[in-house]
């Protein structure tokens, strides 16, 4: 067991995916793994592991934002030696070329969170994502026929801004797609423990358009990316 999270040793996958809601983990167990066995209830944030084509699995809510993401990345990473982590997650989308319900590759992220400066003592650091899976995610997106970007996000601590579009209409400006929450966090700590990440995100809804998607719609779109993320992770 570690703080946040009751599995005992060994009943976590080394690949595991991260959606931000745990009803979203629970979903994902219960419609896309065999064999699927609850390991996580504290505070709410299911965690299961189960089986996906035959390969071991596991899926875990994170919460929303910078500081519950670094809470269970870091104890997936030091406490359950997992090696292969996938973020699957929604954005909302600043860039003209993409639109809701695409999907968004994070190759890499800015931040407006201050956790790396701490961390790097004022330096700034740059998190990717891993080459491997960032490509394998790419061609199995491809391969099903989904509009898929690549390129940076904004991991944003700020859901509710009051820059009206300030801030979008400048990193629009220098290439970002889109903003989310959290991908900043898992690609450092994952750089740390010599492991692999991945954010695979779908546009729920576009900042400059003001488009959004139909529930349904948001249905559909997800199960695919949950299908290009676990082809992705297994092949690790
Ligand atoms: O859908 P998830 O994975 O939670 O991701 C996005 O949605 C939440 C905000 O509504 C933030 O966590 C953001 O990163
Ligand atoms: O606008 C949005 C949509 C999803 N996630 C975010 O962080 N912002």
């Amino acid at each position: 067991m570690s703080v946040h999270i009751g599995a005992k040793e060994n009943e976590i996958a080394e690949r595991i995916l991260l959606p931000g809601d745990p009803l979203r983990a629970k979903f994902i167990a219960e419609n896309f793994l065999e064999d699927a066995v609850c390991y996580n209830e504290v505070r709410g944030m299911y965690g299961f592991t189960g089986t996906y084509k035959g390969q071991r699995v596991s899926v875990q809510g994170t919460g929303m934002g910078v500081p519950t993401i670094s809470i269970y990345a870091h104890e997936l990473l030091e406490s359950y030696g997992v090696k292969t982590l996938v973020r699957v997650g929604t954005c909302g989308a600043f860039h003209e070329d993409v639109k809701v319900r695409d999907l968004v590759l994070a190759m890499t992220s800015h931040t407006d969170s201050a956790v790396n400066r701490i961390r790097f003592n004022g330096l700034d650091f740059a998190p990717a994502a891993d080459f491997g899976l960032l490509k394998s995610a790419y061609e199995a997106a491809e391969s099903a026929g989904m509009p898929v970007h690549v390129g940076s996000v904004f991991t944003s601590d700020t859901f509710y801004r009051d820059d009206e579009g300030a801030t979008a209409a400048l990193l629009t400006k220098y290439g970002t797609l889109a903003v989310e929450m959290e991908t900043t966090a898992l690609y450092t700590l994952a750089a740390k423990h010599k492991a692999r990440a991945l954010s695979i995100l779908t546009v729920s809804d576009h900042l400059v358009t003001g488009e959004e998607t139909t529930a349904e719609e948001r249905q559909t779109t997800f199960r695919q990316m949950i299908e290009v993320a676990l082809d992705t992770v297994i092949q690790y």
